[in-house]
């Protein structure tokens, strides 16, 4: 289990600047390490894996899968898409699969423990420190179920904003077999989506962790605006693994980042 702060800081980018003083430690390494560093960041246990996750939020169609994938393509996280690992229950016919197949028919939400635990399962299974679960959470229940269970907050959350009309076009030209593509399992997933999403959203917009991406437009266009979230995390990692020996180096861990807090000048 990760032991994450549950007030962790705000992403490097964030939309609002911090207002604490930059710190003392001006590094010979053209970065700055914020005062936060030394007053309060705490570290994760000895041992404990504290990963980078990014959520991904959006209507039923607004394109969170495709756009997930140029993020995997481009900057390496791994994907774990919370409606793929429930209908790989319904494919293996476990204990939950005929459940949960009924729920996404009727474009409901599955329980958050089941959720959760898949996706808990996933994680701590990976050998990778950066993830991005696609579609979850679904609601309040869901977000308060994974920082109880899982015992972790995302760094960044996505949300991609995009009009009913166009989700509905998209879903009903997705071709992909699914039983919730209709326009009846829509109509009822767009309500759930403004009832029981919204507020988690509204959560993240709180926090200032929430990064809303227009979902209009072609994929390339729409990932033009993705790709300035990802960068500066990259190019810190990009830095730390140019100015620090390798054996400085394997202390470090891509969210650590994170927890380091750092800028580039
Ligand atoms: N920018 C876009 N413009 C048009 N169609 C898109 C766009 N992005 C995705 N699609 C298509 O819309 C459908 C839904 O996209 P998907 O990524 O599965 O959305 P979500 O995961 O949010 O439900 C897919 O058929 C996909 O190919
Ligand atoms: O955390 C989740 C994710 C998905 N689902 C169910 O799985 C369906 C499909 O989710 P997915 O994310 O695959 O749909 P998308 O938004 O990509 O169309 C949802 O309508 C829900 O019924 C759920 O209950 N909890
Ligand atoms: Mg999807």
């Amino acid at each position: 289990m990760w032991r994450r702060v549950a007030s962790s800081l705000s992403p490097i980018i964030s939309s609002s600047p911090s207002s604490r003083s930059l710190s003392r430690n001006q590094a010979a390494f053209g970065l700055i390490i914020r005062e936060s560093f030394a007053t309060e960041i705490s570290k994760p246990e000895e041992g404990a894996k504290s990963p980078f996750i990014t959520f991904v939020l959006g209507g039923p169609g607004s394109g969170k899968g495709t756009q997930c994938e140029k993020i995997v393509e481009t900057f390496g996280l791994t994907h774990l898409s919370a409606g793929d690992l429930l209908r790989r229950e319904i494919a293996m016919h476990t204990k939950n699969g005929d459940m949960i197949l009924n729920l996404i028919k009727d474009g409901k939400i599955v329980p958050s423990e089941v959720t959760v635990k898949l996706l808990q399962k996933e994680l701590e299974s990976s050998n990778s420190s950066k993830f991005l679960i696609d579609g979850f959470p679904r609601t309040e229940e869901n977000r308060v179920a994974f920082e109880r269970i899982v015992g972790a907050d995302p760094d960044v959350v996505l949300f991609f904003d995009c009009p009913e009309e166009e989700m509905v076009t998209r879903v009903l030209n997705r071709n992909q077999g699914r039983v919730d593509d209709n326009i009846t399992t829509m109509k009822k997933r767009l309500k759930i989506f403004e009832a029981l999403n919204r507020p988690v959203i509204d959560y993240y917009k709180n926090k200032g962790k929430l990064y809303t991406i227009n979902a209009v437009g072609t994929v390339d266009d729409i990932f033009k605006q993705v790709l300035p979230i990802f960068t500066p995390f990259q190019e810190v990692y990009t830095n730390l693994c140019l100015h620090f020996s390798s054996k400085c180096l394997s202390f470090f861990h891509y969210s650590d980042i994170r927890h380091i807090h750092l800028c580039l000048t």
